[in-house]
């Protein structure tokens, strides 16, 4: 199997580390040779730390030895599956799958990594609605065990099939749903960190609090502030957006807190500061 990932940030690094250590040769693009260099060496790290607890099947090296890492998108042509895990963004994932459509051999199948924009939406932009899928990783993806399967409306059963065998040869647990804006995951998740960032605008309490609460309290892993910078303010805003629109409910109402930090460039992890400061 010849497994495409489009974008090296944090899903599309994982996505392709996950895909190397089941085996897969692997072929990773972005738009820029930094952002390569800096998704390669998220990877080593990984894979280091997993090596070192005996969890890695084979080497570091053996496994970063099965990526190729290209800023062309014309090194997707004969990829079997191709993973897109680029900004959450319609216009510019549909862009991309009008490409991808051209470039990737017929019988290939696209899919995305997004969090919540209609599948179908992009797959018709794909030209090849058949096979194209949803499949939504969570993050980090190394340790996370779910896969997200999403049918758009013209999904053939093959297609559904053969990315529901790729995720468990990646030792991962699809289960599937329908393409309803957020899927199943982010329109139950998002709006509960989004409750959270209006707790904090509200100053219902400080969100040191608000994070100690949820993890002492219903033994969530990681408070929902501590979440929403891991997962990127800008990608938990834009699925606000979809989850508002899609849905036509005000209940969906993106935070203004969350709105404005985002317009401020406070990102979260990414940019080195959101609800917290990390190092960069
Ligand atoms: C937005 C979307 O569309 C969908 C989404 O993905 S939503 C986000 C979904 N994800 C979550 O909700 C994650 C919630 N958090 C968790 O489950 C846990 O905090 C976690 C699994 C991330 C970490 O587990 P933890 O028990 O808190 O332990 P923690 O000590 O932080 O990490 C465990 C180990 O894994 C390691 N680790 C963390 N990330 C790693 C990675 N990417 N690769 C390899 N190892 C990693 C840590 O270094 C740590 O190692 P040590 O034990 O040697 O210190
Ligand atoms: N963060 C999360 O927890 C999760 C995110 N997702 C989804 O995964 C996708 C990626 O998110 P995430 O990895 O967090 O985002 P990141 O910002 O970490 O990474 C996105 C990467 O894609 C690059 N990129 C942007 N446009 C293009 C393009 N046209 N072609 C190639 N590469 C491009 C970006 O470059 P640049 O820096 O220049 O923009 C960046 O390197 C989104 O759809 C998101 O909703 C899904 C599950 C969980």
């Amino acid at each position: 199997m010849k497994f495409g990932v489009i974008g090296a940030g944090q899903m599309g690094g994982g996505i392709a580390q996950v895909a190397a250590q089941s085996g897969f040769d692997v072929v990773v693009q972005d738009v820029k040779q930094e952002f390569l260099a800096r998704g390669q060496a998220t990877i080593e790290k990984s894979l280091a730390k997993l090596h070192e607890k005996g969890r890695l099947t084979g080497t570091p090296a053996e496994v970063l030895g099965r990526i190729q890492f290209t800023t062309n998108l014309q090194d997707f042509a004969d990829c079997d599956l191709v993973v897109e895990a680029i900004v959450e963004n319609e216009a510019v994932k549909a862009q991309l799958f009008r490409q991808l459509g051209e470039i990737v051999k017929p019988e290939g199948i696209l899919a995305s990594n997004t969090s919540s924009i209609p599948i179908t939406s992009l797959a018709t932009a794909s030209g090849r609605p058949e096979r194209f899928i949803g499949m939504h990783f969570m993050n980090p993806v190394p340790l996370m065990a779910l896969v997200e399967v999403i049918r758009g409306y013209s999904t053939s059963d093959e297609t559904a099939q053969k990315v529901t065998e790729a995720a468990r040869q990646m030792s991962k647990t699809p289960v599937e749903c329908n393409d309803y804006p957020g899927f199943v995951s982010n329109r139950i998740l998002m709006p509960m960190l989004n409750e959270a960032i209006q707790c904090v605008m509200e100053g219902v309490a400080e969100p040191e609090a608000i994070d100690q609460i949820m993890k002492l309290g219903m033994n969530h892993p990681m408070g929902p502030l501590t979440l929403a910078d891991f997962i990127g303010l800008d990608t938990c805003l834009a699925i606000m957006e979809v989850l508002h629109q899609g849905l036509g409910d005000d209940k969906y109402r993106p935070s203004p807190l969350l709105r404005k930090m985002v317009q401020a460039g406070l990102l979260g992890r990414k940019s080195g500061r959101g609800f917290y400061s990390y190092e960069q």
